[in-house]
């Protein structure tokens, strides 16, 4: 047979094999870079073995074949082929990329409620992957005793407690997390306050003026993760930032559309991921965390924080630095953007509810307040405000173990696939909660009838992988709404429109809020 046969011929079967041995049953995700160099290779042994022309028609044997082997077996023969969804997520998460482009960033907000209404509860969202409506799965995914592990995407950047796929090391850590913020929580309460004071000032300064409002929020997170951190505050609120740390900040806000369309495709990712920590906005946040930690590294700290404690636990050594620097940002991107949107939208509920400041005068007059406790309006608010509206849109991805996982009441998912839990959708479920897409934070007090399930509430997730700054970020919101509230009213301005400004809230990673100005005008009574 002639060469121009036999190259094409062979390459078209090792498609096939490739397929059949390999991606059928291995997870390469990671591997991109790899296997773009293997490619390149490949193809330029072929072009000066045999020559161009034979090159090309043998590489594009190869990748047709292997393009029509991988959608007939994703369309007709794949594990999941029963469970309904959208067509073109069996074959391609292309799809959702294009759909969060052409939606403007609505794709966990309004597409995927809408497969739950069309397809069911168990909804086949990408080639190997379910997303599950049903909060009968919330526990057996989520839960402690699941036997789920974290998913591809948690492979993508830099190794830390977040972004690692590794069960028991994940354990052990987890372990120093929770150790060191139970024994620095209530030590750290006061510096809460101090910024709440110092948030209180840059207000009053305000004289009664338009602020905005997104930018008080998150530069009062930013200064709070910053302390915790790095034992020093940016000064936002102050006005003393320096001009890196507002650019990063800024680097920090603005990638997020980024991510928002690259989260559905992991493998992208990891394979930008490594030539982008070396140039950059990437290497800007990347050196000054290095710089800000090796600061800290030299305070002398009579009384330890809980960065002491993660120093104290990670070895001296490059990998646990680099563990450290990861887990230091780690700290700064989850914990300032998340609490800093969630206070945002909780002052424009309370923008539009003058009635439920009333019912918070109320309760903070009566009680010698602090932040370190829940009070049950205050965390009414709070938490209706996350159920409407979560800081973190992306429906936690895990794979299920390789015998599969039975839902009780619910079926089957075979094993090693993704499955997500949309809480987002779950928390509008009007199964789980009556009147779903209104503000009404006595659901939480005095109307428990109207939170029948209160389980598909998942606002910081659930399970081993719960969020670890969880009862800081409530601190810092109970401390910010408390001590705003008590002085102030909250004013939106009259041209404000509840229908435009919650449309225009983007799902990227976390939530995008639309800029939004207020008026905090002296209480009066
Ligand atoms: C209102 C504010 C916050 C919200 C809504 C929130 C929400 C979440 C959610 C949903 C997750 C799970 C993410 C995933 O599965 O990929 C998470 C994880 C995490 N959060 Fe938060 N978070 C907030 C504030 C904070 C703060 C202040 C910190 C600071 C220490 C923090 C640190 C973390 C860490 C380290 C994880 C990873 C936990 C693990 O994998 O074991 N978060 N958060």
């Amino acid at each position: 047979m002639a060469l121009e046969t036999v190259l094409p011929l062979t390459a078209a079967i090792s498609a096939i094999s490739l397929h059949h041995v390999v991606l059928r049953r291995y997870e390469i995700d990671h591997l991109v870079l790899q296997i773009v160099a293997a490619s390149w290779f490949a193809f330029g042994s072929l072009a000066y073995e045999f020559g161009v022309q034979l090159a090309v028609s043998t590489a594009l044997s190869f990748l047709l074949t292997l393009g029509l082997a991988i959608i007939t077996y994703r369309a007709w023969f794949h594990p999941l082929r029963e469970f309904p969804g959208p067509w073109q997520l069996r074959i391609s998460k292309f799809w959702a990329v294009w759909k969060t482009l052409d939606t403007k960033f609505q794709y966990f907000k309004s597409v995927h409620p809408e497969f739950r209404k069309r397809y069911g509860d168990y909804v086949r969202t990408g080639p190997r992957e379910v997303s599950i409506f049903d909060t009968n799965a919330i526990q057996p995914i989520l839960g402690f005793n699941s036997r789920t592990s974290k998913g591809p995407y948690y492979d993508v950047f830099e190794r830390s407690l977040h972004l690692n796929r590794d069960k028991a090391w994940h354990r052990q850590r987890r372990r120093v997390w929770d150790n060191g913020m139970k024994q620095s929580l209530s030590d750290f309460a006061p510096r809460v306050e101090e910024f709440t004071s110092e948030l209180l000032e840059r207000i009053e300064k305000s004289n009664g003026a338009l602020v905005p409002l997104n930018e008080f929020c998150v530069h009062y997170s930013y200064d709070v993760m910053s302390a915790l951190v790095f034992g020093t505050s940016i000064g936002f609120n102050t006005g003393q930032s320096s001009e890196v740390a507002r650019r990063i900040v800024a680097i920090l806000s603005g990638n997020l559309h980024g991510l928002g369309v690259m989260l559905h495709v992991p493998w992208f990712m990891k394979a930008i991921a490594t030539p982008l920590s070396f140039v950059g906005p990437v290497k800007l946040w990347e050196e000054w965390t290095r710089d800000r930690l090796a600061e800290r590294r030299a305070i002398k700290d009579p009384n330890p924080d809980f960065m002491s404690h993660l120093i104290e636990a990670t070895p001296r050594s490059p990998e646990g630095d680099r563990l450290l620097f990861g887990e230091s940002r780690l700290i700064i991107s989850a914990g300032s953007d998340t609490t800093g949107t969630n206070l945002t939208l909780i002052f424009v509920q309370l923008g539009l509810h003058p009635e439920v400041v009333r019912g918070l005068w109320e309760e903070l007059d009566e009680i010698e307040y602090s932040c370190l406790r829940s009070q049950p309006l205050l965390d009414a608010v709070i938490n209706e405000s996350m159920r409407l509206w979560p800081a973190v849109f992306f429906p936690t991805q895990r794979v299920t173990p390789p015998e599969g996982l039975q839902i009780p009441n619910g079926r089957f998912i075979p094993g090693n696939m993704i499955v997500t839990i949309p809480a987002f959708a779950m928390a509008r479920d009007e199964r789980n909660f009556a009147m779903p897409d209104k503000f009404i934070p006595e659901r939480w007090t005095t109307r428990p009838e109207l939170a029948m399930n209160k389980a598909a509430f998942l606002p910081f997730l659930t399970g081993p992988y719960v969020c670890a700054g969880k009862s800081l970020a409530m601190m810092e919101m109970r401390s910010v709404v408390a001590g705003v509230v008590q002085k102030y009213d909250i004013v939106l301005p009259e041209t404000f429109d509840e229908e435009i400004f919650f449309g225009a809230v983007e799902d990227h990673w976390t939530t995008g809020v639309p800029k939004q100005q207020v008026r905090f005008d002296k209480r009066k009574n």
